[in-house]
C-alpha cells in the first residue's frame, strides 16, 4: 500500500517536471516505508485505532444509565440478558424520552409497561437462516457405520439449521435501538439464552460445521470476525454492542488455520494468506498493546517477558448480569472505587471465557470481592498467545514477509521462556498473580488449565519428554479418568460454572488431542495412550447421547458423576443447543469411526435385533386377533408333528429323521455375520 502511494506521488512529481526536491522527497518515503516495515510490530495495523477512537458502549438502554439501571433493578425478568436483547421498537432517542415521562420510583407493573410499549421480544431484529451449503446426510457423517452413531450425528448435524441466525434488518426500523451488532453474514449462535455469535465458542463450532461438510457457514463465521477486527480493531466477547469491552480467549489465528487447512484448495493458501495477515496481525496487536504485561527476565533484565492478561475495558457492571454485578457490590458495602475495581475484575473473568470460576478468586469462590482475574498471568491465554505468535510467524514466511516472520518467531520464544520462568512449577503450570507476585491456587487443588501449555503445544519439547508428560498426566488420573461423565474442569467444587463437578465438551476434545499426539511420540506406538484418548472421547458420547436421549437436548456443560446429565452452577440456568458441544460430538464421532467401526459388528446386530422384536411386539399390537389365532394353529400344528414323529420308526442313521435335519447345521448360519453376537445363530 505505501509502496503504491509511492508510485502515485512519483507519477505527479515526473510528470510536473522533474526537480531535484521532489525526486528527495520520493527518497524520504521510501525510507520512511521501508523503516515502518523494520520496526517494531506496533505498527503493522491497517486498521489502527487509539485507545479513544475504540468504539466503547455508550448506550443509554444497554450499556449504561439511569434507563439500564431502573430496569433492571426492578428485576422484570429472571435473566438480565433479556432486557438487553430486546430491540426497540423505537430511536435510541425516543425511548430515552418516554423513560423520563416515568415516574421517580415508578412501580415494577409501571416499569414492565415501559419495557411492553418500547421494546420487542429477544431475537426480534435476528432470522433464523438454514445455511445454504446444509444437505441432510453429509458424507462424513455417511460414512459412520454403527446405526445408532450415524442416526446421532445426524441429530447433531440437523442442530446447525436451528442455531444459523442472520440481522434482520426488515424488522425494525433503520434508526431502531437495538444491542446486536449489524455483522454482514449469517453466523452460528451457541443457542439458549446465547442468540449471538460468541468468539472463542465458534472455535468448536467450527470444527463441527467440517464434519458436516459446511465450509461455506464457516467462513461466514470467519469473514464477521474479519469485520469486527476491521470495524472495532479486535474481537469482542460476542456480536452485542454490550461486549464492546472486552474479548474473549483470542482463537481467530488458530481458527484460519484450522479453515485453511479443512477448506482452502492448496493453490489457494498461500493467497489467502495474504489477504487474512493484515486482520490477524491487527489482532494480535490488540491484545499485545492492552493486554500485555511485561514480567523481569532474571537472566537479562533488558528483555522482559512480554507476557498476556485478561483485562476488560470498563468499570460497569455487566449489562446482561446487571443485578448480580450490583449485588455482589451492594452486599460487600464496597466504597465507590471499590466497586468500580470489582466490576472491572468481573468483566475480565467474562473475557476469560471462564465465568468465573476458582481460579480468578483469592479468597472464596462465592465471594467477589476477592475476584483478581485483571492480575493473573494465565496458562491456557499465553500458551495460545505462544500457538498463535508461531503460526503468524509461519504465514508470515509463507506470506513472503520473512523479517515480521522472524519477529513473530522471537516473540514466542520470548513467551516460552516467561512461560517456563513464572508458570512452570515442577510438573505442570500454574496461573501467576503478577500483583501479589504469587503463584495462585496454592492450596495445589487441580485445575485443567494446569496442564493448558500442552493443549497448545506451549513447552520446550527438548526440555519436556515425551515420559515426562507421561507421569505429569498420572499424577491426576483420578480427575482425568476417574469420572464417569468425562474430565471435569478442576477439583474445586464452588457452585461457580467453571468448577467441579461441571464438564465441558471443549475441554475433552483438548485432551483427546493430547493423548493422541503423546500417543504418536511414544516409541511402542502408544497403544496406551490411544486407549485413553478412546476413553475420553467415549464417555463424551455416552453422556451427551444420554442426555439427548432422556432430555432431547444439548446442553453446554454436563455432569462428571452423572452421565447424560447437565451441569449446573454459576449464574444462569444450564443452556441447551448448544454450539461447541454439537461441534466437539461431530468431531469425536468423526475421528473415532476406526473405534466405532470395530464395535459395529455387535452394536448393529444387536440394534437390529431390537428393532425386530420392537416391530413384532407392535404388529401383535395392533392385530391381537390374528396373533391369537396363528399361536393357536402354531400349537395345534406343533402337536400334530410330535404325535408324527412319536409314530414314525427309528431310524438310527438321524439323516432323513426330523429331529436330525433340525441339528443339521447350515453353513450360511454358522458364518457369523455382522460381528460374532451369538444371537445371530438362533
Ligand atoms: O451472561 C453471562 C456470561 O455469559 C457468557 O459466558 C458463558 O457463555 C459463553 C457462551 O457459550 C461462553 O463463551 C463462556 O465461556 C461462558 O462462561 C458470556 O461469554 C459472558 O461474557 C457473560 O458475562
Amino acid at each position: 500500500m505505501i509502496g503504491q502511494h509511492g508510485y502515485i506521488f512519483g507519477q505527479r512529481a515526473l510528470t510536473g517536471g522533474t526537480n531535484v526536491m521532489q525526486y528527495l522527497t520520493l527518497a524520504l518515503f521510501f525510507i520512511l516505508a521501508v523503516w515502518i516495515q523494520a520496526v517494531d510490530i506496533e505498527v503493522w495495523p491497517l486498521f489502527p485505532l487509539s485507545e479513544s477512537d475504540r468504539e466503547q458502549c455508550r448506550s443509554e438502554i444497554y450499556c449504561q444509565g439511569p434507563l439500564l439501571a431502573t430496569v433492571q433493578s426492578s428485576d422484570l425478568f429472571i435473566d438480565c440478558k433479556r432486557f438487553v436483547d430486546m430491540p426497540g421498537k423505537y430511536s435510541e432517542d425516543i425511548i430515552v424520552k418516554n423513560f423520563a415521562k416515568l415516574p421517580k420510583n415508578a412501580s415494577k407493573d409501571a416499569v414492565m409497561g415501559f419495557v411492553t410499549d418500547n421494546f420487542e421480544r429477544p431475537g426480534h431484529d435476528l432470522r433464523v437462516v438454514v445455511p445454504g451449503d446444509w444437505i441432510e446426510e453429509p458424507p462424513s457423517i455417511k460414512k459412520i457405520k454403527n446405526h445408532r452413531l450415524r442416526e446421532f450425528a445426524l441429530a447433531v448435524h440437523s442442530k446447525w439449521k436451528a442455531l444459523v441466525r442472520m440481522v434482520d434488518p426488515e424488522k425494525t426500523c433503520q434508526e431502531c435501538a437495538s444491542s446486536v451488532l449489524k455483522l454482514p453474514h449469517p453466523f452460528v449462535v451457541p443457542g439458549g439464552r446465547f442468540r449471538e455469535l460468541y468468539y472463542w465458542d465458534t472455535f468448536w463450532i467450527l470444527e463441527g460445521l467440517y464434519v458436516s461438510g459446511m465450509c461455506e457457514t464457516a467462513h461466514m463465521n470467519i469473514k464477521n470476525f474479519q469485520w469486527m477486527i476491521k470495524t472495532y480493531g479486535f474481537i469482542p466477547n460476542g456480536s452485542r454492542t454490550y461486549y464492546l469491552n472486552r474479548s474473549h480467549p483470542p482463537l481467530f489465528t488458530m481458527m484460519v488455520r484450522r479453515y485453511m487447512d479443512q477448506c482452502v484448495p492448496l493453490k489457494e493458501q498461500s493467497q489467502y494468506i495474504k489477504e487474512i495477515l493484515p486482520y490477524l496481525d491487527q489482532e494480535y496487536m490488540f491484545w499485545d498493546k492492552f493486554r500485555s504485561v511485561k514480567l523481569m527476565n532474571p537472566t537479562d533484565p533488558k528483555r522482559p517477558f512480554r507476557m498476556s492478561r485478561y483485562h476488560a475495558d470498563t468499570n460497569l457492571p455487566r449489562p446482561e448480569s446487571f443485578l448480580q454485578d450490583v449485588l455482589s457490590a451492594q452486599t460487600n458495602g464496597l466504597s465507590t472505587d471499590a466497586r468500580k475495581r470489582l466490576f472491572q475484575q468481573i468483566a475480565t473473568g467474562a473475557e476469560s471465557g471462564w465465568d468465573f470460576s476458582s481460579r480468578w478468586f483469592n479468597g472464596s469462590a462465592t465471594n467477589f470481592t476477592s475476584i483478581v482475574t485483571s492480575n493473573i498471568i494465565p496458562v491456557d491465554l499465553n500458551s495460545i498467545m505462544y500457538r498463535n505468535e508461531m503460526i503468524l510467524a509461519d504465514f508470515h514466511d509463507l506470506g513472503g514477509t520473512p523479517a515480521s516472520s522472524k519477529r513473530y518467531g522471537e516473540r514466542a520464544q520470548n513467551r516460552l521462556e516467561g512461560i517456563k520462568t513464572y508458570l512452570w512449577k515442577k510438573d505442570e503450570w500454574i496461573d501467576y498473580d503478577f500483583v501479589r507476585k504469587v503463584s495462585m491456587n496454592s492450596e495445589k487443588t487441580f485445575v485443567v488449565s494446569n496442564l493448558a501449555a500442552l493443549w497448545y503445544g506451549a513447552f520446550s519439547a527438548a526440555e519436556l519428554s515425551p515420559t515426562a508428560i507421561e507421569r505429569m498426566l498420572q499424577k491426576y488420573w483420578h480427575v482425568l479418568w476417574g469420572y464417569p461423565g468425562g474430565i471435569p474442569i478442576g477439583e474445586v467444587s464452588s457452585g461457580q460454572q467453571w468448577d467441579f463437578p461441571n464438564v465441558w465438551a471443549p475441554i475433552q476434545l483438548h485432551f483427546i488431542n493430547v493423548f493422541e499426539a503423546l500417543a504418536s511420540k511414544l516409541p511402542d506406538g502408544g497403544a496406551f495412550w490411544k486407549r485413553r484418548a478412546v476413553d475420553v472421547a467415549q464417555k463424551l458420547i455416552n453422556t451427551t447421547y444420554c442426555g439427548y436421549h432422556n432430555y432431547k437436548q444439548f446442553f453446554e456443560k454436563y455432569h462428571a458423576q452423572v452421565v447424560g446429565e447437565p451441569g449446573g452452577g454459576g449464574e444462569y440456568i444450564v443452556q441447551d443447543g448448544f454450539g461447541w458441544t454439537n461441534g466437539v460430538i461431530l468431531t469425536v464421532l468423526d475421528r473415532g469411526r476406526e473405534e466405532t467401526d470395530q464395535e459395529t459388528g455387535q452394536e448393529e446386530v444387536a440394534f437390529r435385533k431390537r428393532e425386530r422384536t420392537k416391530s413384532i411386539a407392535s404388529w401383535i399390537d395392533q392385530h391381537p386377533f390374528l396373533s391369537l389365532s396363528i399361536l393357536i394353529f402354531v400349537f395345534l400344528l406343533l402337536s400334530f408333528l410330535v404325535t408324527l414323529i412319536k409314530v414314525a420308526p427309528y431310524d438310527p442313521v438321524g439323516s432323513r429323521s426330523m429331529s436330525g435335519i433340525l441339528r443339521q447345521p447350515t453353513p450360511a448360519l454358522l458364518t457369523p455375520h455382522i460381528g460374532d453376537d451369538p444371537a445371530i445363530l438362533v
